[in-house]
C-alpha cells in the first residue's frame, strides 16, 4: 500500500515567474519504506520534505499520506499530519524540560492523560536507549543523546510516517554511525515507513531500502535506485563490493544526473 504519494508537486517561493525550487516532483513511496533523498546543497530536499509533512505548501501538485490529502484543507490534511512525525538536524528540545517530560510533550498535546503518557514516554526512552537519562535536561545530554531524545519524541504518538531532515548531519563521524546502527534497529522493530534527508551517499547507501537522489535548477528526482542489501546492516557492510558499487552509481547520478538512456534512475543495476 502506498504511504506517501507525491503528484506533480512544483514549488515557487517568489512570485510567478521567478524560478521554481522543486520542479515536478513524482514520487509513490510504499508502507514501511525507508527513503533516503540525497542530494547538493540547495536542491530542494528540504523544502520537498517540508511539503510533504504539511510545513510548507506547494505551488502545484498534490500530497497525501495515507490516502488523506496534505495539501488539501481541514480534517483530511489533519488526519494526514496525525500520522507524521518529524526529527530535524536542530533537535528543537525545550531546554528547560528533563528528556523525559520532552518526550511527552506531543503526547500532552494530544490530551493524553497523565500517568499514560508518562508511560509511553519511558518506553520511548528506553527504545532509544536512554532510559537512564529521563532526568536530564537537554544541555546535560550529548549531541547524539538529543538527536535521540527527539527521535524518541517523534515516534511516541506512533505515527506511521517518520520525516527526517539531515538529523545526525551535525554529529561526528563515529556518532553518527552508532545512531545509523540505532535507527535501524527502531526501524526493523516498528516498520516506519520514513523519509530521511541527507548530504551523505554512505549514510544512505546503509540506511535506506531506496535512495532517490535529487538535483537542483529546479529540483528535480535524477535517480531512483533500490539498496538491495540484507539486513540488519552491520558497519562491516561499508566494507563490501556491493556497497562500494552503491555508492558509485549514486556518486554518478548526483555528479552526472539521469543515466545516458534517459531513464529515471538506475533501479536493481548493482547485481
Ligand atoms: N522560505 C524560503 N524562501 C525563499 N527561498 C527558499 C526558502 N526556503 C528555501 N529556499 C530556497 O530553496 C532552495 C532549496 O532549499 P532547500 O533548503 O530545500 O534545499 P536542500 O536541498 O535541503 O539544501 P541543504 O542540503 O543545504 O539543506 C534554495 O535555493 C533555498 O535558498
Amino acid at each position: 500500500m502506498t504511504t506517501i504519494s507525491i503528484g506533480h508537486v512544483s514549488k515557487r517561493f517568489g512570485p510567478p515567474g521567478t524560478a521554481p525550487v522543486l520542479g515536478d516532483i513524482e514520487l509513490e513511496i510504499p508502507e514501511g519504506q525507508f527513503v533516503a533523498l540525497l542530494g547538493s546543497s540547495g536542491c530542494g530536499k528540504t523544502t520537498l520534505l517540508r511539503i510533504v509533512g504539511g510545513l510548507e505548501s506547494a505551488t502545484s501538485g498534490q500530497v497525501s499520506i495515507g490516502g488523506h490529502p496534505v495539501t488539501g484543507g481541514g480534517a483530511d490534511r489533519r488526519k494526514a499530519l496525525s500520522d507524521v512525525g518529524f526529527v530535524f538536524q536542530e533537535h528543537n528540545l525545550l531546554p528547560w524540560r528533563s528528556a523525559l517530560r520532552n518526550v511527552q510533550l506531543p503526547l500532552a498535546q494530544r490530551r493524553m492523560p497523565a500517568r499514560e503518557r508518562v508511560e509511553v514516554a519511558r518506553q520511548m526512552l528506553e527504545l532509544v536507549s536512554l532510559g537512564h537519562a529521563e532526568r536530564r535536561l537537554p544541555h546535560e545530554l550529548s549531541g547524539g543523546m538529543r538527536q535521540r531524545v527527539a527521535i524518541a519524541r517523534a515516534l511516541s504518538y506512533d505515527p506511521a510516517v517518520l520525516l527526517m531532515d539531515e538529523p545526525f548531519g551535525a554529529l561526528d563521524a563515529q556518532t553518527r554511525d552508532n545512531l545509523n546502527l540505532e535507527l535501524q534497529r527502531i526501524w526493523l522493530e516498528k516498520q516506519k515507513t520514513v523519509v530521511f534527508v541527507t548530504h551523505s551517499i554512505q549514510e544512505a547507501v546503509f540506511l535506506a531500502d531506496r535512495v532517490v537522489v535529487m538535483q537542483a535548477g529546479p529540483g528535480r528526482v535524477v535517480a531512483d535506485v533500490t539498496i538491495d542489501l540484507e539486513r540488519p546492516r552491520g558497519v562491516d557492510v561499508m566494507a563490501t563490493a556491493r556497497f562500494a558499487e552503491y555508492t558509485g552509481v549514486l556518486r554518478e547520478a548526483l555528479t552526472h544526473g539521469p543515466a545516458a538512456d534517459g531513464a529515471h534512475g538506475t533501479n536493481g543495476a548493482v547485481a
